[in-house]
């Protein structure tokens, strides 16, 4: 499977953000997206997740499973928040987003105790979210990518929150995603320590 972006370009209220982006990944390839603040990381991504429409320009995917054409349908996203409720446990929150996702075809998520224990937050699953500190919630967000299974995985900044052990617990989820012939692209400014890296710098929309 590829996934193909061509001549991509989006507009966020009145000003067009990037203009005449192409990238093409295989499988088991990475997308490191850097770029000052501002200059469209989290725009394209949210493309990419098909959560805003692009201005012009195309994506599409090749060779994927039949009936699935654009890559949201078969990505899991990221965002810089962490999209779980405060109020219920971290297993009512995995276990909510492992139905509602479901798996795409070509893999399986794995149990909701298997993913905390990846995550290294086994034993923890009980509180609720909004109990954990920072980091625990964005390793627990990780998690998430784990119990359901989409061959693409969008991040936007994966790692703020993080320190360095859980720097190397990401590097080798996604390690291990590559290797099982996932795409990944990700908004970061830490080295994910992975050599199937490609690379976009942003530069933001020059008038
Ligand atoms: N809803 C919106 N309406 C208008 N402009 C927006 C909207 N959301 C974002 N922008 C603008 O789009 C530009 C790109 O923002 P974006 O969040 O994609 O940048 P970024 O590279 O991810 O930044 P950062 O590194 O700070 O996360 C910014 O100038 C921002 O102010």
């Amino acid at each position: 499977m590829r996934l193909l972006a061509e001549g991509l370009s989006a507009r966020r209220g009145e000003d067009l953000i990037f203009h005449d982006i192409s990238f093409v990944l295989a499988a088991g390839e990475a997308l490191v997206v850097t770029g000052p603040n501002g200059s469209g990381k989290s725009t394209l991504l949210r493309v990419l997740a098909g959560l805003l429409g692009a201005e012009s320009g195309r994506i599409h995917l090749e060779g994927g499973p039949p009936g699935f054409e654009h890559p949201h349908e078969l990505s899991h996203y990221l965002g810089h928040r962490n999209a779980m409720k405060r109020e219920l446990t971290v297993e009512e929150n995995l276990s909510f987003w492992q139905r509602f996702l479901g798996d795409s075809p070509g893999g399986a998520g794995i149990a909701l105790d298997a993913a905390a224990e990846a995550v290294g937050l086994a034993g923890i699953t009980h509180l609720p979210f909004g109990y954990l500190s920072a980091g625990q919630q964005r390793r627990m967000a990780m998690a998430k990518l784990l119990v359901a299974y989409r061959p693409i995985w969008l991040l936007d900044e994966p790692t703020a929150a993080l320190d360095a052990g859980a720097d190397r617990l990401f590097a080798g989820l996604v390690a291990t995603h590559l290797d099982r012939g996932g795409i990944v692209i990700a908004a970061t400014h830490q080295p994910l320590g992975i050599e199937r890296t490609k690379a976009l710098q942003m530069t933001g929309f020059v008038h």
